[in-house]
């Protein structure tokens, strides 16, 4: 069945290749244009300074009552903004070298702060370099004093600050660690720098720099390791010092800059205002939502899911069906969309980790496909559910764009309001490629890499929660879906109950009912439902149908009363009989037929099919049953063929069997040829035999025609009528049709269905010498003597009734028990001699006239 959208479902699938491959033609023109020209084409190498870490001047250590040194800054430096100095710990086993050093390495006083001097920032980072220096922080110009310097300014967008470099000696590097220990665990305030020039003198240099080591990352297995910072800067300045002590302050050795390896250079456009390309991909991944959605109404509009259920496909193996093919639909979609964002070189794509992005979209795709089945049934018509879910998909791409993005970037918003808001599946959508938007481009500036599983360890991961919360909602949306389809059968159920308790506690319910259903039953009924009555006593192998008393009473609506539909039918049908039903609009046929085939509850009583009742076993009695609908329900976009395989498979058909039960259905009906044809390009004829096949196909016990020769040309109609005697063999069939031709041809015995209830029933012959014991005379004469016409009638035939005059033409009925034919001929030819007569014919009663008074005594009986 799934099948029937092929080239739609390739054509959605095919969307995101096409978004991305024109994205990516752009991203290829906007990387040509924007390529420094002076480079190799498109590969870059960064130059970043080589920096120290200088800690901030609130967390610089000061004296205190809890050291044991004296030596440390007075913490009065604190009150004024930058002045405390940067303490760095010496020891070595030569004093004076070691503080000559220490003093050299320190740059003379630079009053106007010039950037030329730059060497420490007190921005965390977590990358050797922190090529990041000019993203906030202050950046330090660390001298031998700050006496001169100008207070804390703006250079080249640049804050810089002069910070005093303090050297203090200690007698042993244990000391120093013992300080550096006590100051980092119980003040979290932080040394500058601490050098052991252990033996150094100035013919040998050895040092050991000790370096703030509490930056710390993560390493590919998930270990927490100590980030070497801004070492080789520190390592620089003590080499130099020891330089400058040598050989004087025109000495100089100093490392200004370190380069990366060459990389491929590419800053992407920066579209997110307002995040436009987050706005994009949440239209591309919602966008199956008016497809699911359109397409379940669709299937209800068309009330195909209705005649599927007929034909013995249950709620959980519709749902079931439907949901796999919604879900495999949306993987081959997440691949095409993730592949095709990867070619086109887009950050998200290619950063964040493959499987997170797949699991989010995975679990994202399950909700939408339940949301689909949870809202299908506020609509009744596809189009508007189409509608409506393109509004709510390009609705949720602005209002998250434009307000929940907002309101998630809000501290001051609580968080359980966002959670709350994520419960609605397109704001989660948002939150999370929102996230992995953000992740993807940090990772593209950084270069390193997005969002990965460990992220989501994290409590305040946003994508965790959206992940958390999907996953809640998609089950609890499925449930109340599940539940909101199964309502009706589930209060049927119960009405059932409801009703068989009132069954047992009066074994007639005859006075719930109006007076007007109290009416002199017709022999013929009244043998039919004795007939019920002792059918009802146990099983019976000859029967395969039988009716107790069906009823069905519509509930009045507006202030309108109750419409009593079908008043209480008995019926029994033997195997192999096809059983015709006749009756005026709005007699009540429909209403019985759709009662029989489970379309409708009873109101009271019940039917057998084939021992299976029909108010519990409707199920079992569906995988029997065959109907051909008053109306085509098939697929448009589905063949001939394909329309009964799949009939087929569902009465349990499979391999030769069904092949071979395809072509016999196909054949019978004529369609042989046109069996590979769209269903949509059948022509009216065409499609109504197609219907009567579906319902022959699986040999079922019991069938449903609802006027099947509507349409055809009288060729196709005996084709079709030969075809429905050949499969009556075997099989009850209950027909309706407005055919007086078509029921005598087909149907061994008539009901005759008027006023909710069966009038008559019998064969057609029956019916005729029962209720048509006369001659018709038809005679036309000029409208003038119409009067003298009727009284010569009446006259030579006593008992005769006019029943039709129109413009000189009158029908007389002849009771044939006042008249022989032949006295009628040898009337006219008398008449004719008193006045012209322009035509005249006898004929016996029909099943029309039968059928027009039958229906016209239902008619005036009713009080
Ligand atoms: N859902 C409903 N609610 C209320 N009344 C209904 C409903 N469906 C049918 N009826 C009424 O029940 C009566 C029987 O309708 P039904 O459709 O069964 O007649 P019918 O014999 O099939 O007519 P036709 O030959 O025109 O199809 C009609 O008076 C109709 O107006």
């Amino acid at each position: 069945m799934q099948k029937r959208h092929v080239r739609s479902n390739l054509r959605i699938v095919l969307f995101p290749v096409v978004i991305f491959t024109v994205i990516g033609i752009g991203l290829y023109i906007f990387k040509k244009k924007t390529a420094p020209k002076h480079f190799e084409p498109s590969y870059y190498t960064e130059e970043t300074p080589a920096l120290l870490q200088v800690p901030h001047s609130i967390y610089r250590v000061v004296r205190s009552k809890s050291m044991s040194s004296t030596d440390f800054p007075d913490a009065s430096c604190r009150k004024r903004k930058e002045s405390c100095p940067a303490t760095i710990l010496i020891t070595g086993e030569n004093r004076t070298f070691g503080e000559g050093v220490a003093k050299a390495m320190l740059i003379s006083p630079r009053p106007n702060n010039k950037s030329n001097g730059l060497v420490g920032t007190s921005r965390e980072t977590n990358t050797q370099f922190g090529n990041d220096l000019f993203d906030g922080g202050y950046t330090y110009q660390v001298q031998s004093n700050c006496l001169n310097s100008s207070p804390p300014s703006m250079d080249n967008y640049i804050d810089v600050a002069c910070v005093e470099g303090l050297p203090l000696w200690r007698m042993s590097y244990s000391e120093i660690n013992n300080e550096l220990y006590k100051v980092l665990i119980s003040y979290f305030l932080f040394l500058f720098q601490a050098y052991d020039f252990q033996n150094s003198s100035t013919k040998g240099f050895n040092v050991n720099i000790g370096y703030n080591s509490t930056y710390r990352v993560r390493s590919p297995d998930q270990e927490l390791n100590p980030n070497v910072v801004r070492v080789q800067k520190a390592e620089n300045m003590i080499t130099n010092g020891f330089l400058q002590f040598l050989r004087g302050p025109s000495t100089k050795m100093i490392l200004e800059s370190v380069s990366e390896t060459p990389f491929l250079k590419f800053e992407y456009p920066d579209f997110d205002q307002p995040a436009m390309m987050v706005i994009l991909y949440v239209w591309m991944i919602h966008q199956l939502f008016p497809v699911f959605l359109q397409s379940l109404v669709y299937e209800k509009q068309q009330k195909l899911r209705m005649m599927m259920a007929m034909h013995g496909l249950g709620n959980e193996a519709y749902w079931m069906i439907m949901y796999l093919y919604f879900l495999v639909i949306s993987i081959l979609y997440i691949c095409a969309y993730l592949v095709a964002g990867t070619l086109a070189g887009l950050p998200i794509f290619i950063k964040n980790s493959v499987s997170v992005q797949f699991t989010f979209y995975f679990v994202f795709m399950n909700l939408q496909i339940s949301m689909s089945f949870l809202l299908s049934p506020l609509f009744k018509r596809a189009k508007g559910a189409s509608v409506f879910g393109v509004f709510m998909v390009f609705g949720t791409g602005l209002l998250g764009a434009f307000l929940f993005r907002s309101w998630v970037q809000d501290p001051s918003i609580n968080r359980i309001w966002i959670m709350a808001l994520e419960v609605y599946p397109g704001f989660a959508l948002y939150r999370g490629i929102d996230e992995l938007e953000d992740y993807g481009k940090g990772a593209a500036k950084a270069r390193t890499f997005g969002i990965q599983w460990r992220h989501l360890k994290d409590n305040t991961s946003g994508m965790r929660e959206v992940l958390i919360i999907m996953t809640f909602t998609w089950l609890v949306f499925v449930l109340i879906a599940y539940c909101v389809d199964n309502i009706s059968s589930l209060r049927s159920r119960l009405s059932f109950l409801t009703k068989s308790q009132m069954n047992t506690s009066s074994s007639s319910n005859s006075d719930m009912e109006p007076n007007m259903f109290v009416q002199m039953e017709k022999e013929d009924i009244t043998l039919e439902r004795k007939k019920v009555e002792q059918l009802q006593n146990g099983p019976n192998s000859l029967y395969s149908a039988i009716c107790y008393d069906l009823k069905k009473i519509y509930p009045g609506r507006d202030g309108n009363p109750d419409k009593y539909a079908v008043k209480g039918a008995h019926l029994a049908l033997p195997r192999g009989e096809c059983f015709g039903m006749l009756g005026p609009n709005g007699a009540g046929k429909t209403t019985f037929i759709s009662m029989m085939n489970g379309l409708l509850e009873p109101t009271s009583g019940t039917a057998s099919i084939e021992g299976l009742d029909l108010r519990n076993q409707m199920h079992m009695i569906h995988t029997i049953m065959g109907v051909c609908p008053q109306h085509d329900l098939i697929w448009d976009t589905l063949t001939g063929r394909e329309h009964l395989r799949f009939y087929g498979r569902l009465k349990n058909l499979s391999g030769s069997s069904l092949t071979k039960a395809v072509d016999d259905s196909l054949r019978g009906v004529d369609l042989l040829q046109d069996g590979n044809k769209l269903a949509g390009k059948y022509s009216g004829g065409m499609k109504r035999k197609l219907s009567v096949a579906i319902a022959l196909i699986g040999n079922p016990k019991i069938v449903y025609l609802d006027e099947p020769s509507t349409g055809l040309d009288p060729a196709s109609k005996n084709k079709l009528w030969e075809v429905i005697l050949e499969a009556k063999k075997d099989r009850t069939i209950i027909l309706t049709t407005h055919s007086m031709e078509e029921a005598e041809r087909l149907c061994d015995r008539i009901g005759i269905f008027a006023d909710g209830g069966f009038q008559c029933l019998g064969s057609s012959d029956e019916l005729k010498s029962r209720y048509g014991g006369s001659y018709i005379l038809t005679i036309t004469t000029t409208p003038e003597i119409i009067e003298e016409v009727q009284g010569v009638i009446e006259g030579f035939c006593p008992g005769a009734t006019r029943t039709y005059c129109l413009s000189g033409t009158q029908k007389f009925e002849l009771p044939k028990t006042n008249i022989k034919k032949s006295e009628i001929f040898g009337a006219v030819k008398l008449a004719k001699k008193r006045f012209p007569i322009q035509t005249w014919g006898v004929t016996e009663t029909t099943l029309e006239d039968v059928f027009i008074k039958v229906a016209v005594e239902a008619d005036s009986s009713i009080v």
